[in-house]
């Protein structure tokens, strides 16, 4: 509500038109106008119909994505990610996403989460002896290509258990490497993406024809049902939703790992305090040591304030809405798109001592307490809050906590290290490592 009698208005902001997007020209503008313009950014679209408003103030992201999320619906961009995703989970609205989050949630849990920790540390134990081999041969790795890789496979075992091996073998390769090999996300890709619909609607099949149920993600969403209809889900959600984590789980774990790699290659400090930490636990970590790793995940932390995956992500207002301002009431139209981007608050001075410092410690129990809840937020937050968080959580600190107490990773200088401030916050050009044996 209004702190003054004033009628709310509108938000200062650019008089040149623009849509704002994910790319580099709106990452640009996103801070300039944070400089100009302040919390709220009114801007007048170009071909678009609806005004936007950049929100850059930690009570207006809370306001939106917890306080009156209700009048919030998903936004600009997400027509895109439909035509990838069909209606999955981090598109759908209403009802509709109420009901298949209800179901997905139980998929999700802690305990599955746990049983799955063995098959995420085989698979970093497979990278590991490459590692090994490679360090001893002086070879150097792609490091962005590698934890993309990675992060798939962990992603599509965590859905299909064996049934990949069998994919793979029966394909000749594995479909599902276009996700690493073409970077692009544009309608060709699109288009390519859904025709592996068609893999995942054959392992169901198999699964049933079979009467086979697996400990995967995939099972047990084959299981779901709603609670007050006790419904499954139909096949063509149940394939959408499987789609949909495979796109949400992977590049952005991939991207975060990226950048950790990269960070710990820049800072021998934070690098020194790694390795005490994960030599300290004398053997490769498991699910169980993860309390133990709480420096690494400090480092992981640090790394989504510096680097969220997700960077921009947007809303669109149901009914007319007002923020509190302390200059007055600012006025949200209804149908007005809304812009929120963790990447600018993350690094915001007024949040933040020293922003663009690497400092995992912000993370730690003392100084978390100290910390404005609401200006990070690189999972999002509130009831639409990613729902893999724990995943992703539990799958890069067993990746570092186990690799970084066998191997070194030293920056190969090359192309710029440079961000790609596109659906997700990439390096623009792959990084590259010497792998050296510790
Ligand atoms: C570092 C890793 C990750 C980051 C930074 C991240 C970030 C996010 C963000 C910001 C959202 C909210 C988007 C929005 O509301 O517009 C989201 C939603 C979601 N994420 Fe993640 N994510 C990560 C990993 C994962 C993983 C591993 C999975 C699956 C295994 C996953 C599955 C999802 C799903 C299904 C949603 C939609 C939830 C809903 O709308 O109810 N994410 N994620």
């Amino acid at each position: 509500m209004s702190h003054t009698n004033r009628p709310p208005r509108l938000a200062p902001g650019p008089d040149e038109p623009f849509d704002v997007n994910v790319d580099d020209a709106s990452f640009e503008k996103l801070a300039q106008w944070r400089e100009l313009y302040g919390d709220i950014v009114n801007v007048t679209p170009r071909v678009r119909k609806s005004q936007a408003l950049v929100l850059n103030n930690p009570e207006h992201v809370k306001h939106v994505l917890i306080g009156n999320h209700r009048n919030y619906a998903k936004g600009v961009g997400f027509e895109r990610v439909k035509m990838l995703l069909g209606n999955g989970i981090i598109v759908s609205d209403g009802d509709f996403w109420r009901s298949q989050r209800r179901m997905i949630q139980p998929v999700f849990h802690r305990k599955i989460i746990a049983s799955q920790a063995a098959m995420m540390q085989a698979c970093n134990e497979v990278k590991l002896h490459d590692w090994q081999a490679k360090a001893a041969s002086g070879t150097v790795i792609d490091i962005t290509t590698e934890m993309s890789s990675l992060a798939l496979e962990v992603i599509l075992r965590s859905l299909f258990s064996d049934d990949l091996d069998e994919l793979i073998e029966r394909e000749g390769a594995n479909p599902f490497s276009m996700l690493v090999e073409d970077v692009t996300r544009d309608l060709k890709m699109a288009m390519r993406f859904r025709a592996l619909t068609r893999h995942v609607a054959d392992v169901m099949a198999r699964r049933r024809a079979e009467k086979r149920i697996e400990h995967d993600f995939l099972s047990l969403l084959m299981e779901t049902r709603d609670k007050d209809t006790l419904q499954p889900m139909s096949d063509k959600a149940l394939i959408d939703e499987v789609m949909t984590i495979i796109v949400a789980g992977h590049e952005t774990t991939a991207g975060t790992l990226n950048w950790a790699w990269y960070l710990l290659s820049q800072d021998e400090r934070v690098e020194q305090l790694v390795h005490a930490e994960v030599d300290s636990l004398g053997r490769s970590s498991q699910f169980d040591d993860l309390g133990a790793l709480s420096y690494t995940r400090q480092v992981i932390d640090e790394t989504l304030r510096l680097y969220p995956p997700v960077w921009l992500f947007s809303r669109k207002a149901i009914a007319e809405d007002e923020l509190p301002h302390e200059s007055g009431a600012i006025r949200v139209p209804a149908g007005a798109d809304i812009f929120l981007c963790p990447y600018l608050l993350h690094r915001d001075a007024r949040y933040w001592q020293d922003p663009e410092a690497f400092l995992p410690e912000r993370f730690d129990e003392q100084n978390s307490k100290q910390r404005n809840r609401h200006a990070y937020y690189p999972f999002s937050l509130g009831s639409r809050r990613c729902i893999g968080e724990f995943f992703s959580m539990v799958d890069m600190q067993l990746h570092l906590g186990l690799l970084a107490q066998h191997i070194r990773l030293k920056h190969v200088p090359g192309e710029p290290v440079m961000i790609e401030p596109h659906i997700n916050l990439r390096s623009r050009h792959s990084i590259m490592m010497l792998p050296v044996a510790r």
